[in-house]
């Protein structure tokens, strides 16, 4: 079973800023708007460079057979590269460990494995939960994205999964259980799951928390007990809708066996992508935050609207009975769930109507998204855990919240 952090974060943390500190002051390198914009980038002025390095090289030349075939085995089995070069792309990419590095420091983890989507990486995490340990089982917390709460139903990676509530974790968990998996905030109904709950009830069984909704600026689930925090690095880290990828925030022990899993199965991130990704970061805390305020206002206009039944959004109390907001979650985010009293029609008439808002999948971008969660996202869940078809999800964007409001007003119109 792989097990705890062996390196020391704090020493991690103190190497990210090319600044002086202390040990008594190391809180200042943890300010997250400082990391946001200077972790993984620390050598560039050495390099005498000011952006990031792009590196696309698909091979890397060898100084020896011997030198390079040393290199080769400590990354095929899970190590970084040695004298020998890093050999080959789908071992180990520079631009993509910078991205890496920069994740688990926001994170607050010893270690990161870029991916080239989301489902790789979870792919990848029970994957290695499963053959580095001795267990075929998985826990899965319901709701999940469509597509989790598809591949462990699948069958496909050789576990068998049993779905449950946040208080029902403990009663699931089995002798031969290598993995819990939540995702908190949840997609796409905004459901909040107590991590320390969890964990405690998961006993000893690492637990995977997907914290794409919540990104690092709201939430940190390692603080919380996690051993895997899982991005689509797709949605919020970059930011902009043009770049595909996933990660996992993880202790170096587990990431030795992602990096495992990553280089014999190949999924690895595209160092274009891992840039892309990287640059989204810096500004990742304004944009969370911006969108943040949006939402709330956006959220709150909603709630009074003819024609909505119900509207979840963390900063509702209602939708937080666990008052986990302010406790786990440092703000209620930008996604937002409703329901129409007209049902699975009016949601049409909505996504058809809708002008500024655009009628697509993904989210965490900088422009608006309305999609239709039992129709798409989550299309191949079982019809029972699907959401009900007569709720739309949101994603809020940067524009100005009164024109978002506007635009579902007259969609809203449109419906009725
Ligand atoms: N994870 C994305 C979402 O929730 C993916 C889309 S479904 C193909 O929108």
């Amino acid at each position: 079973m792989i097990c705890g952090v062996t390196d020391d974060r704090r020493a991690v943390l103190h190497s990210v800023l090319p600044i002086n500190v202390d040990s008594t002051t190391v809180g200042r390198v943890t300010s997250l708007d400082t990391l946001a914009v200077h972790a993984g980038r620390t050598d560039l002025a050495a390099l005498g460079v000011h952006a990031l390095p792009l590196d696309l090289s698909t091979t890397n030349p060898l100084p020896s057979i011997d030198s390079g075939g040393a290199s080769y085995e400590a990354m095929a089995t899970g190590g970084h590269p040695t004298e020998g070069g890093l050999v080959y792309q789908r071992l180990w990419n520079p631009t993509v460990a910078r991205f890496e590095e920069a994740l688990a420091l926001l994170e607050h983890t010893d270690a990161a494995v870029a991916f080239s989507t989301g489902m790789a990486a979870l792919t990848a995490a029970v994957l290695a939960a499963a053959t580095e340990g001795d267990g075929r089982h998985v826990v899965a917390v319901r709701p999940l994205y469509g597509g989790s709460d598809h591949l462990l139903a699948s069958g496909m990676l050789g576990v068998e999964t049993t779905y449950c509530a946040p208080d029902e974790v403990a009663g699931a968990v089995r002798s031969d259980t290598c993995l819990v998996v939540v995702e908190t905030p949840a997609n796409p109904t905004l459901e909040l799951v107590d991590i320390t709950a969890v964990v405690e009830a998961a006993g000893g069984v690492p637990v995977l928390v997907d914290n794409t909704f919540a990104t690092p600026v709201l939430q940190n689930p390692a603080d919380h007990g996690a051993t895997l925090v899982l991005h689509s690095a797709t949605k919020y880290l970059g930011g902009h809708g043009d770049a595909m990828g996933g990660v996992i925030a993880c202790p170096e022990p587990w990431a030795e066996a992602l990096r495992r899993v990553r280089a014999v199965t190949g999924a690895l991130l595209h160092p274009m992508g891992a840039y892309l990704l990287h640059r989204g970061l810096a500004t990742l805390p304004v944009r969370v935050r911006t969108q943040q305020d949006g939402a709330g206002k956006v959220a709150g206009w909603l709630a009074s609207q003819p024609g909505v039944r119900e509207v979840r959004y963390p900063g509702l109390a209602e939708c937080d009975p666990l008052h986990l907001v302010g406790r786990q979650l440092r703000g209620p985010g930008a996604m937002i769930a409703f329901s129409l009293e007209g049902g699975y029609d009016a949601a049409c008439a909505v996504t058809e109507s809708v002008r500024l808002f655009t009628h697509a999948v993904s989210l965490g971008g900088v422009d608006s998204l309305i999609q239709h969660p039992a129709g798409l996202t989550h299309r191949p869940v079982a019809p029972e855990a699907r959401p009900h078809a007569d709720t739309l999800r949101l994603s809020i964007g940067l524009e100005d919240p009164d024109d978002l409001c506007a635009d579902l007003a007259q969609a809203l119109t449109a419906a009725r």
